[in-house]
């Protein structure tokens, strides 16, 4: 099968700015991971990218943009284009064929079949004269799915080369979501809670900072179980997979009152909580997990998780198993960019509830 050099492009809902990963693959089992990057978005950007997401509560087509969504989509994509040609002149050998851009989600409404992601593939392709994949996650729901998480697909993919079944892969952005991989058969997955979003809305409206570095503040807090409790009590924890969400399905009301160092401690417990209870939704408890994503640096996060896990159970950081916890996530949006491109599915039953395996995404020519 022939093999297709992609840039996977990712701009999370942490909104902390784009990472890049370049992955050469035949959109199957054949996975050669290349060098990646990350091009920070400035606090300001950040927070336009903020008051976009109040104006997008009132979307109701997906092609609509108001406000300040049509001037901001053209900034997001002209900011990836910069970023690519960056990356390209300090990454002289690679010569790729494809780009996976994921756009920045400004609202995501499953139970509306409704999920927006700002980024025009059409302006990125001219731009860096590459053809781009983009908009993986419509197709899905058309056909009944969540049109999230999409990862599972890659981590599958990438399961295949580590020793121990049946085991997750969590990735802790601001949004967790989980993949349980089987030994054999499809992955199971599926939006576990709320990762690293409330800890950051946090430390920024308490402490004025961007996120809780290294868990620092937290260091200097205590876990208070009644709001934990209270978070863990909404009906989400409950619901059977398929399942997503959006970044502000969870809010910062139940923490109100606390101390900073409190309310960080607190909710990184609730992070991980919530990982947790993920399992139960699971056809077997894991018997490895793999954290992925900005949340594993948190040290008390990944602390509850390794005393939340049944003995035997264990729980590595991506690095422990050769993989970048970082550039997963663009490194799926090349891989699934592959996968588009040769007709494959995207997104299974077990993963997004989709009727059947499909595939996705509007291919963009220079
Ligand atoms: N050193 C660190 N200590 C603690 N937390 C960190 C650290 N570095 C990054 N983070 C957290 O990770 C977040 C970024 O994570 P990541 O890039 O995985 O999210 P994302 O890809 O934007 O989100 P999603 O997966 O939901 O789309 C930051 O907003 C911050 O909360
Ligand atoms: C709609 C949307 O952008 N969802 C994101 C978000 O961030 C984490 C979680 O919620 C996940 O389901 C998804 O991203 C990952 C990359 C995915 O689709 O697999």
């Amino acid at each position: 099968m022939t093999l297709t050099c992609a840039i996977g492009l990712m701009s999370g809902t942490s909104m902390d700015g784009i990472d890049l990963a370049v992955v050469t693959t035949d959109g199957r089992g054949d996975v050669r991971r290349g060098p990646a990057g990350f091009v920070a978005y400035e606090a300001a950007f950040r927070r336009r990218i903020e008051t976009a997401l109040g104006e997008a509560r009132g979307i109701c087509a997906r092609e609509e943009r108001p406000g300040d969504l049509a001037a901001l989509e053209r900034e997001i994509t002209l900011r990836h284009a910069d970023a690519v040609k960056r990356f390209l002149t300090e990454h002289g050998d690679i010569a790729p064929q494809l780009i996976g851009f994921h756009g920045q989600t400004v609202l995501h409404r499953p139970e509306k079949a409704l999920t927006v992601q700002l980024g025009d593939g059409a302006l990125l392709a001219r731009e860096t004269g590459l053809p781009v994949v983009h908009d993986m996650r419509a197709n899905d729901m058309v056909h009944g799915g969540q049109g999230a998480p999409l990862v599972p697909a890659y981590h599958a993919a990438l399961a295949a080369s580590l020793p121990r079944f049946p085991m997750a892969f969590v990735n802790i952005g601001g949004i967790s979501n989980v993949t349980f991989v089987p030994a054999a058969g499809d992955p199971v997955a599926f939006d576990s809670g709320p990762g690293n979003a409330l800890i950051d809305q946090w430390v920024s409206g308490e402490g004025g900072v961007a996120f809780d570095a290294d868990g620092m503040i937290a260091s200097e807090g205590g876990v208070i179980r009644a709001v934990v409790e209270r978070y863990m009590e909404s009906p989400f924890f409950e619901r059977a997979a398929p399942k997503s969400l959006d970044r502000n399905d969870f809010t910062l009301d139940l923490a109100a009152g606390l101390e900073l160092a409190d309310g960080a401690r607190t909710l990184a417990a609730v992070s991980a909580e919530a990982i947790l209870a993920a399992a139960a939704h699971m056809p077997a408890h894991p018997k490895l997990w793999i954290i992925c994503g900005g949340g594993r640096r948190n040290p008390h996060i990944v602390a509850d998780l390794r005393a939340g896990v049944p003995s035997g159970v264990e729980v590595l950081l991506a690095e422990d198993t050769g993989l970048d916890g970082d550039a997963m996530e663009a490194e799926a949006w090349a891989y699934l960019a592959v996968r588009a491109l040769n007709g494959l599915p995207l997104t299974f039953p077990t993963t997004t509830g989709c009727r059947e395996p499909v595939t996705g995404g509007v291919l963009s020519l220079p």
